[in-house]
C-alpha cells in the first residue's frame, strides 16, 4: 500500500471527486460514517460525546460526525472553534444540516472552552492535513486544555497540529490522542516513533478514494499490510529450497545462534548449516537437530573463513558473534571474498557484524551489492551517524541504501525497510512483546531462510519482516506482550 504525501492526498480527493463523480459533500460524508462505524464497534451509548471542530474540511467532518452519531442515540455536545473569519463550503453546509438538529457551541475565549470541558468522550476534528502552520491562539488554547484531560481522546484523520509528512518544531503544541482514525491510507507522520503520543492506537477507515489515481501516483514510501510467500511445488524436495549458513556465536552467546536457526529452519530453508566457535558444538546439536553444525577452530570466537562457501545459496552472520580482532579479520575476508563465491547469494549482516563495520567505516565499500542490513536505531546511528529528527534518520536511511545499493531493515515499531532505489517500505506487523533479546536474532534467521530459498533479497527483506511481527503478533496473543520471548516467535511462525 501507498503511502502520499498531504498534497497528493488532496489531488486524490480531487480526482475522486471528478472522476467518480461524487459531490465533496458525499465524500465527507462517506468519511463521517467510516468514522461513525468504527465508533459505534468500540463505544456505546452510555456518556457524552465531546466534538471539537474546526472551520475547514476536518471540522466538517466533525460536524457530520456528530450528526450521525446524534441520529444513532448518542449524547452528542459540538464545539466548534471560532479561530478564523474562513469556511470551507462543505463546513458550512454540515453546520447548516447540524443546526437542525442540535445547538452548537462557539469557543471565542478560555472561558467557553472551560464550559466546553466535561465527562466524556473527545473527538477532535479542528484541523486535519491542511494543517500548515503551528498552532496559536485560541487553537493551541483548546489543545493545551484538552490535552490535560483524562478522558479517552480520538482523532479525526490526523491529530490536531501534527504534519502529515515533515517535523514538527520542538516545542509544538498538538493534541495528544488515545486513537487515530485516519481515512484510506496510513500517513508517514504516523509511523514514526518520534510522534508517538500525536498518534495513539490508529487505524485506516477505507473511504472509497480514486484506486488507479492511486495507483499511478509517484512515491518513495510504502506500507506493507500483506505478502504473498511462494507456493511450494509438490514435488519439491529439500534440494528446491537452498542451504542456508548461519555464521553466529561467540563463548556467552550461543543461544543467537539457535535462535536464528530455528528461524532460519521454520521459514522453509531446505538445508542449514550453522558455523559456531567450538564451544557451541554440543550446544547447537542438541538444540537444533535438525541443523548441520560446523565449528571454528577457535574455541570461543569465529576467526576463519570457511572453505566450502560456495555450497551455500545464502549467508547470514553476526547474531551473537562478538567482536575480538580476529572476527574482524574473519568479516573483512568474507566481504572481500563474497563477490568470488558468487554475486548471486544473498549475504545478511545483523548485531555484530554491523557493530565491526561501524568501527571499521572502510569494510562498508566492500558490502556485496544487495546485502540485507538488519541494524536497530543504535547500531543504524553508528553505522550512518545521528540525526535530529525522525525524518531526518528516514533521509539518512534511504541515503546509506542508495549509496552502498543495500537493502537495510530499520528495525521497530513499524521496521522500515529502505532499498537501493531510495524506497522505504514500513511493516504493518509487531508488538511490544517483542522488545526482547533475541527477536532481532529471529529475524535474521528468517530473512537468510528467504534468501536461500532463492527470494530477490528486497522481497525477503520485506516478507521477513512482516512475518517475523505477524509470529510477534500472534505470540502476544496467547501469552500476552510481557510474557512472550524471542522462542515464541520461532514457535508462531506460519507461513
Ligand atoms: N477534501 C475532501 O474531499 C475530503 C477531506 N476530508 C477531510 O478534510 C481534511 C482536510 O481538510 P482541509 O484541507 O480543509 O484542511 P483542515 O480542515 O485540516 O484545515 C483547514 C484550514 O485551516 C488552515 N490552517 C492550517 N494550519 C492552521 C493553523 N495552525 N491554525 C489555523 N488554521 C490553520 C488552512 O487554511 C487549512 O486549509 C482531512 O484531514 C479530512 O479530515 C474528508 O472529509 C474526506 C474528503
Ligand atoms: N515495540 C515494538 N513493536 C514492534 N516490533 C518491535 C518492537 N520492539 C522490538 N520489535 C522488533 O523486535 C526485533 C528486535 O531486534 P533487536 O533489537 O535486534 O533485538 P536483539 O538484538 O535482542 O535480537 C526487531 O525486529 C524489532 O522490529
Ligand atoms: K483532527
Amino acid at each position: 500500500m501507498k503511502i502520499l504525501i498531504a498534497d497528493q492526498i488532496r489531488a486524490l480527493d480531487n480526482y475522486t471527486i471528478e472522476e467518480e463523480p461524487v459531490p465533496s459533500i458525499d465524500l465527507m460524508e462517506r468519511a463521517s460514517k467510516a468514522f461513525v462505524r468504527w465508533y459505534t464497534e468500540r463505544f456505546n451509548q452510555s456518556g457524552k460525546v465531546l466534538i471539537f471542530a474546526g472551520l475547514g474540511n476536518n471540522g466538517g467532518d466533525g460536524l457530520a460526525i456528530a450528526r450521525l452519531l446524534d441520529n444513532l442515540g448518542y449524547e452528542v455536545e459540538v464545539n466548534i472553534i471560532n479561530y478564523s473569519d474562513k469556511r470551507s463550503e462543505d463546513f458550512e453546509e454540515n453546520l447548516h444540516r447540524l443546526e437542525k438538529m442540535l445547538m452548537v457551541n462557539w469557543i471565542c475565549d478560555e472561558e467557553d472552552i472551560e464550559n466546553a470541558l466535561k465527562n466524556g468522550i473527545i473527538i477532535d476534528a479542528i484541523l486535519g492535513t491542511g494543517v500548515n502552520r503551528p498552532l496559536n491562539g485560541i487553537i493551541k488554547e483548546t489543545i493545551l486544555r484538552l490535552n490535560r484531560s483524562n478522558s479517552t481522546k480520538i482523532s479525526v484523520d490526523i491529530a490536531t497540529g501534527l504534519y502529515t509528512d515533515s517535523p514538527v518544531e520542538p516545542d509544538a503544541v498538538i493534541f495528544k490522542p488515545d486513537f487515530t482514525v485516519t481515512f484510506q491510507l496510513p500517513k508517514l507522520a504516523m509511523l514514526l516513533p518520534e510522534n508517538e503520543n500525536f498518534v495513539g492506537n490508529w487505524y485506516k477507515a477505507d473511504i472509497g478514494l480514486h484506486v488507479e489515481f492511486i495507483e499511478n501516483c509517484a512515491t518513495d514510501y510504502f506500507y506493507t499490510d500483506k505478502i504473498q510467500p511462494k507456493i511450494r511445488s509438490n514435488f519439491s524436495h529439500k534440494g528446491t529450497f537452498g542451504h542456508a549458513l548461519l555464521i553466529a556465536g561467540s563463548y556467552g552467546s550461543i543461544g543467537a545462534a539457535i535462535l536464528a536457526s530455528k528461524a532460519c529452519l521454520r521459514s522453509g530453508v531446505g538445508l542449514l548449516t550453522a558455523l559456531v566457535p567450538e564451544c557451541g558444538y554440543e550446544i547447537m546439536q542438541v538444540s537444533v537437530p535438525e541443523a548441520m553444525c560446523k565449528t571454528d577452530v577457535s574455541k570461543h570466537t569465529i576467526s576463519t573463513l570457511p572453505k566450502d562457501l560456495t555450497v551455500y545459496n545464502a549467508v547470514g552472520i553476526g547474531c551473537g558473534l562478538g567482536k575480538a580482532l580476529e572476527t574482524v579479520i574473519f568479516l573483512e575476508n568474507i566481504l572481500k571474498s563474497f563477490h568470488e563465491i558468487n554475486p548471486k547469494k544473498g549475504l545478511v549482516l545483523d548485531a555484530d557484524a554491523l557493530n565491526i563495520l561501524s568501527e571499521n567505516k572502510k569494510l562498508l565499500d566492500l558490502l556485496p551489492p544487495g546485502s540485507v542490513l538488519t541494524p536497530h536505531p543504535k547500531e543504524f546511528q553508528r553505522l550512518a551517524g545521528g540525526w535530529a529528527n525522525d525524518f531526518e534518520r528516514l533521509k539518512l536511511l534511504r541515503q546509506f541504501a542508495i549509496k552502498y545499493k543495500v537493502i537495510v531493515v530499520l528495525k521497530g515499531r513499524h521496521s522500515a525497510v529502505a532499498l537501493p532505489n531510495g524506497s522505504v517500505h514500513f511493516n504493518s506487523t509487531g508488538n511490544a512483546g517483542m522488545a526482547t533479546g533475541g527477536s532481532g536474532d529471529v529475524l535474521t534467521g528468517i530473512i537468510t531462510g528467504l534468501l536461500a530459498q532463492g527470494y530477490p533479497p528486497e522481497e525477503a527483506a520485506i516478507s521477513g519482516v512482516f512475518k517475523h511481527g505477524e509470529a510477534g503478533d500472534f505470540a502476544a496473543q496467547k501469552s500476552g506482550q510481557m510474557a512472550m520471548i524471542a522462542g515464541d516467535i520461532i514457535e508462531n511462525l506460519r507461513w
